[in-house]
């Protein structure tokens, strides 16, 4: 894969120079649009395919863009060319970010209507000022060797393959890691201690400086700008052409700017109107959107990662562990490497919250050693509209211990999950993380760098992201160094017998998945760990295996577990306590074998089963 992108690269750069040297300068000239176009498609690339948000405004960004190159480039016609293009970028980023900041609550149609509004907001503005110069008839014209063909040429593809460097980057730095975990889900990027407003903010106004950047070149090649190459329909027209030539890869976009310039040169030679090719785009893009595997160039790449990867290992290897395995290094232990920052008491009153239907006697929750529990949780009450889903809940979840969560379907069993860790807007009682109260009052990602991660019932580990980016995202929200959080990620890659660090998440089967997003949680350092339904999509033998890991973790990573698993046999080989739930109340705790003993469990639950 690897040798296939470099040939690619090596290509390139044989291939432009002599294009831009050889080829008439009509065609240098197209290929020089093709470039540009293609710019502005990577910028809908990053922000469509990477970050998940359906973008209509990417040609008002490449309008901010024309405009501020125009302006200065009236004002100062000896300026560097690429200097002003990169103050186009720079003007059209601010204005990204701030849609972005306004926008970081809402995704999905609403997002889409927002940045709609912005294209015909900005559309009006253009009609009534235009851009500068036009009014005198005064063009741009670029500064030194970029005002003759090749020369622009050579200036349009150099910098469409530095957008594309720079993006490279990006996307393997944390931040582009979390554009991935954000498009897979803000709740489980949240989890895995992503700022999602922040990260959504920061994609789009990088996605706009790009789109600036496009802008403030077709500035320089077309010398006047005029409106209608900027309006919402020519924003939904790229959009279309993005998404269904695939442009969050550098091929894609590249096709996608090839489609732009070309298709309407040849519908015209044809004598087909250009609708029609518009409509042709458009049915195409439908297309991609339905079968959900991405554009031409994504499929392209797609089908290159299943010929690479059709002989790795792409599932996990779950079979007995020696006593030793994991912590075969003599390295440090994994956690608490990092100490713990004091929860800050909570600035909003927690309601008083009457006592729990059972509570535990201090003896079975540790209280009576005067270790405070890892997280106390009392008198949990959620409520959905009519249906109380908790009511009264208290649960204590020792250091040092594997603590069942169990119940009958629709019990609240994940309805305890999403309250504890902050996914649920109002929840009553308390939540105490190592004895300092005021965890409940903290929002889900902050919880989550506190150090009580979680795993989700419909795992979806980051998009894109390969097995070993995931890990490096999913550790990342600690304040620790580079070498403990290597050696976390060793050592949990070993513990849960993980495929390669370089096979893409999207080739696990299901089950792997899980086991992934589960190492995602371990890796963080946490002080607990919430694992709802670990086990699903595993067959027999990787399930006991899993049992027989999750029941050492407390030994390997220093950090509770609460699990909640409707095997119970798997519950049995990894829990010391559970806690039962029915119609969401506590029915009973204590010992495992015990709690699953009492009538009320066998006659509500287990049927007999104990
Ligand atoms: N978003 C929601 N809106 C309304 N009711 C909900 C919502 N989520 C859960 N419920 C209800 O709350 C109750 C508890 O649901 P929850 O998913 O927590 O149960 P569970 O024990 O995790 O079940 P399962 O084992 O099937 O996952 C159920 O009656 C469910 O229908």
């Amino acid at each position: 894969m690897r040798s296939v992108e470099l040939g690619g690269w090596a290509l390139l750069a044989v291939a432009l120079p002599v294009l831009g040297w050889l080829l008439p300068v009509y065609w240098v000239y197209l290929l020089a649009s093709v470039a540009v176009t293609g710019i502005i498609a990577r910028s809908i690339g990053l922000v469509t395919g990477r970050l998940g948000l359906i973008t209509l405004c990417q040609m008002s960004f490449a309008a901010i863009g024309g405009w501020t190159v125009s302006a200065l480039a009236l004002a100062w016609p000896a300026a560097p060319f690429p200097l002003l293009v990169l103050a186009g970028g720079a003007a059209a980023a601010p204005a990204g970010l701030a849609i972005g900041l306004a926008t970081a609550r809402i995704r999905g149609v609403e997002f889409a209507i927002v940045t709609l509004g912005f294209a015909a907001a900005l559309d009006l503005v253009l009609r009534q000022g235009g851009f500068p110069g036009v009014g005198t008839g005064t063009p741009v014209i670029p500064h030194g060797p970029f005002a003759e063909p090749r020369g622009f040429f050579a200036l349009a593809w150099t910098a469409l393959v530095l957008v594309q460097l720079a993006l490279g980057a990006l996307g393997r730095s944390r931040v582009g890691l979390a554009w991935g975990a954000v498009r897979s889900g803000e709740r489980a990027a949240a989890a895995l201690g992503v700022r999602v407003a922040r990260v959504k903010a920061l994609g789009f106004a990088t996605g706009a400086c790009i789109a600036g950047l496009g802008g403030g070149l077709l500035a320089g090649q077309f010398g006047l700008l005029t409106t209608s190459v900027f309006t919402p329909l020519t924003s939904m027209m790229q959009l279309v052409t993005a998404v269904l030539c695939g442009a969050s890869l550098f091929g894609g976009a590249v096709l996608a700017g090839a489609f732009s310039v070309f298709l309407p040169e040849l519908l015209r030679r044809a004598g087909i109107p250009l609708d029609v090719g518009n409509a042709l785009l458009a049915v195409g893009a439908f297309d991609v959107l339905r079968r959900g595997r991405g554009g031409l160039a994504e499929q392209l790449r797609a089908a290159l990662q299943d010929r690479a990867f059709a002989r790795a290992r792409l599932q996990v290897a779950l079979g007995p562990t020696a006593p030793d395995d994991a912590a075969a290094s003599p390295g440090p232990p994994c956690a608490p490497a990092v100490p713990v920052p004091p929860v800050p008491t909570p600035t909003v009153s927690v309601p008083a919250v009457s006592a729990p239907a059972v509570s535990a006697p201090a003896a079975e929750t540790g209280a009576a050693s005067g270790v405070p529990p890892r997280l106390a949780v009392a008198g949990l009450t959620v409520r959905y509209g009519g249906v109380t889903a908790l009511d009264e809940v208290s649960l204590s979840l020792m250091a040092g211990e594997v603590h069942a969560l169990v119940g009958p379907n629709g019990a609240g069993k994940s309805t305890f999950v999403d309250a504890v860790t902050g996914f649920l807007p109002e929840v009553g009682g308390t939540v105490a993380l190592d004895g300092v109260s005021g965890f409940d009052a903290l929002p889900a990602r902050e919880r989550a760098v506190r150090g009580v991660r979680r795993t989700f019932q419909h795992a979806r580990p980051v998009d894109g992201a390969t097995v070993g980016g995931f890990l490096r995202l999913a550790a990342a929200g600690r304040p620790d160094a580079g070498p403990e959080r290597a050696e976390r990620i060793r050592v949990a890659v070993r513990f849960l017998g993980l495929p390669g660090a370089d096979v893409p998440v999207r080739l696990l089967d299901a089950g792997s998945r899980r086991v992934l997003e589960i190492a995602g949680a371990l890796v963080a350092a946490p002080r607990a760990v919430l694992l709802d339904e670990p086990a699903a999509g595993l067959g027999e033998a990787e399930r006991a295996g899993l049992a027989e890991r999750v029941r050492r973790i407390p030994e390997v990573f220093d950090c509770a577990v609460l699990l909640i698993e409707h095997d119970m046999g798997f519950v049995r080989a990894a829990v010391s306590r559970a806690t039962v739930l029915d119609d969401g109340r506590v029915i009973a705790h204590g010992a495992v074998d015990r709690a699953l003993a009492e009538p009320r469990v066998i006659a509500g639950y287990l049927g007999g089963e104990a």
